[in-house]
């Protein structure tokens, strides 16, 4: 038998923008309508019936044509786009649908703009939540009313601000590459996304958003939502979590089929597919009839999709969050649903030995969400891992630098960097980017590898000497000084000359270094073609050693000539490229190494 099951909903928004405060009042709405069934408590998720809804939404339920088939919304209790990309259901993410709030006064931030990349690479459809507009100046509050009753009663100054707040939200979405507009003022929901302002804390607007979502999920999800009630369930991890007198249990969102309590399961696991027969299916005991902590649960025969279910069973120890789980009711069905879940998890983990970077995350859905990213980026990634960073993981990112200074470096999703692993990390030199906000982790990696590139060069240029050719002038009066040092009028005929660059002769005979070089009255660093400059070489005696009107090179050694053609080929132009060809015919006449240039 086929049924429509509940949207799966997350909300996902910048830090402090409200998610919790307005899951809370998403669940709080139970108490204004218990006669209506009232909202039910799943573990890891609240259930709104759709009653519930339709009661909230009063008139407003003309926003929807059609009949209603939903039986209600599940929404994910735990807030973030770290929640988000963890939890994944076939490849994509296990949240059929998602709130994405702002705070209106704030607009956009980091956190917005990630969750809004998320959503746009797993094709989630949203509604935006545009948060405590309470805070607007002068704004009359009245808890619970709808959104479009409460702006009738604005004075103008008030509407007028909150109007300029939103369009600020919409253009930042037109450039992100949404059509965005006010809900009550969309008129084709598949073309532009709606956004409905609200105050979380006073339950403004909380009806409209209600309303959408569920209208939204029910015209154009219906088909992904028919699923067949009977057939054995399929869900993901979201928590593993030790409880009392029960052991290692998982806490799970069921999104297709149905769980019985006798069914076997089939769990990712660290390296592996565990198998186990479920002991017990858990769920919360409503607020009120918790007396004793120890019993906070319920057991029940079975729950259907979509519902969020505790399952105690042996061996869970090795279960991870994130990864998938599958009923089995035959052999056939565990074997089967074995190499799913262990192509899942080989998939996402990476060991590939080559040279790259070490990542590490929290769950196996952020850590495919970070290593895609990298991927992207073409940074290659030698190993993907769930867990805390660890010493392990330092010494493996050590062998890399020794191999690609910018690829021995570790990224962290969500995870900690275990004490002994940072101070390894700290005294070699290993960076090591941890965060929660994927595109930061990596922009920070971005900088630091700039940076490094940056002083490489400019070490390298300190190092390196730069081809020059010279030549004295012929006139005697150029001589200002025959020797200790020398000092003559030169002109740079090709290249660049700099102080302490050795020079030679046509025949190749070094004849000194140059002290100095002075422009007029100024000492100068450079000499270019065609300045017009006076020298102080130290070693030579003019009219011995070197003549007026003679032409000498700067004697260039093997290391600044590999170093000019391999790294810093960008720094020369034409002109030293002319004089470096002029110095190699000289030196090619005693080392064949020049030769080859
Ligand atoms: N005035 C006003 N304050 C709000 C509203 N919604 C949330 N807040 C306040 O904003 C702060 C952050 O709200 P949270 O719900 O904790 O935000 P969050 O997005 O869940 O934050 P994290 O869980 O830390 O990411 C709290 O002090 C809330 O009371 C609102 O509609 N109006």
């Amino acid at each position: 038998m086929k049924k429509i099951r509940q949207p799966i909903i997350a909300v996902l928004g910048h830090v402090d923008h409200g998610k919790t405060t307005m899951l809370d009042r998403i669940r709080k709405t139970n108490v204004a309508s218990k006669e209506a069934g009232g909202i039910t408590q799943h573990i890891g998720a609240t259930e709104v019936p759709i009653e519930v809804v339709k009661e909230i939404a009063g008139p407003l339920l003309s926003l929807w044509k059609g009949e209603i088939k939903l039986p209600g919304l599940l929404f994910i209790d735990t807030p973030g786009h770290e929640a988000f990309t963890s939890l994944r259901a076939r490849g994509g993410s296990l949240a059929d649908l998602a709130i994405l709030i702002i705070d209106v006064n704030e607009g956009f931030q980091p956190q917005t703009i990630e969750s809004i990349e998320i959503l746009k690479k797993y094709k989630t459809p949203f509604i935006v939540a545009a948060n405590k507009i309470d805070r607007i100046k002068g704004w009359k509050i009245n808890e619970n009313e709808p959104f479009l009753v409460n702006f009738k009663k604005q004075d103008q100054r008030a509407q007028q601000e909150l109007e300029t707040k939103l369009w600020e939200v919409i253009g930042k979405f037109y450039e992100m590459g949404f059509q965005a507009n006010r809900f009550d003022r969309v008129q084709d929901f598949t073309k532009e996304l709606a956004i409905v302002p609200i105050s979380a804390k006073y339950g403004i607007g909380i009806a409209e958003l209600l309303v959408l979502i569920a209208g939204l999920a029910q015209r154009y999800l219906e088909q992904k939502l028919k699923i067949e009630v009977e057939g054995p369930a399929k869900g993901t991890i979201l928590e593993v979590r030790e409880e009392i007198g029960l052991g290692t249990t998982i806490d799970v969102i069921v999104y297709d089929g149905t769980l019985r309590k006798d069914d076997t399961i089939v769990v990712g696991g660290k390296d592996e597919a565990i198998v186990t027969k479920i002991r017990a299916l858990l769920k919360p005991k409503p607020l009120d009839e918790i007396r004793d902590p120890r019993f906070r649960f319920d057991q029940v025969d079975e729950v259907a999709a979509a519902a969020g279910i505790k399952i105690a069973a042996p061996g869970l120890d090795g279960a991870l969050a994130g990864s998938p789980v599958i009923a089995a009711r035959s052999e056939e069905d565990v074997e089967k649903a074995k190499q799913e879940i262990l192509s899942q998890i080989e998939r996402i983990k990476i060991e590939s030995g080559e040279i790259g970077v070490i990542v590490k995350a929290d769950t196996l859905g952020s850590l495919e969400a970070l290593s895609k990213e990298l991927q992207e980026k073409d940074i290659p990634i030698r190993k993907a891992d769930v867990g805390d960073i660890s010493k392990t993981d330092v010494m493996e990112a050590l062998s890399i630098k020794d191999e690609n200074e910018y690829l021995g470096v570790i990224f962290g999703f969500n995870v900690k960097v275990n004490e002994d692993a940072r101070e390894i990390a700290d005294a070699r030199g290993i960076p090591i980017f941890v965060g929660n906000i994927i595109y930061k982790i990596i922009e920070d990696y971005e900088a630091w590898r700039k940076a490094e590139e940056e002083a490489k060069k400019r070490e390298l240029l300190a190092q390196t000497k730069f081809p020059g050719v010279i030549k004295l002038f012929p006139d005697e009066r150029y001589v200002f000084r025959r020797s200790h040092p020398a000092i003559v009028g030169i002109e740079v005929l090709e290249g660049r000359i700099k102080p302490g660059y050795p020079l030679m002769k046509q025949n190749g005979e070094r004849v000194g270094v140059i002290k100095s070089i002075k422009s007029k009255s100024d000492f100068i660093q450079e000499a270019k073609r065609g300045d017009q400059v006076a020298i102080a070489i130290e070693g030579p005696i003019v009219g011995r050693h070197i003549h007026p009107g003679e032409m000498l090179y700067v004697d260039l050694s093997r290391d600044d000539v590999m170093r000019l053609v391999k790294e810093l080929r960008n720094e020369l132009d034409e002109t030293d490229i002319r004089a470096l060809k002029e110095i190699a015919k000289v030196k090619k006449q005693k080392d064949p190494f020049w030769a080859t240039l």
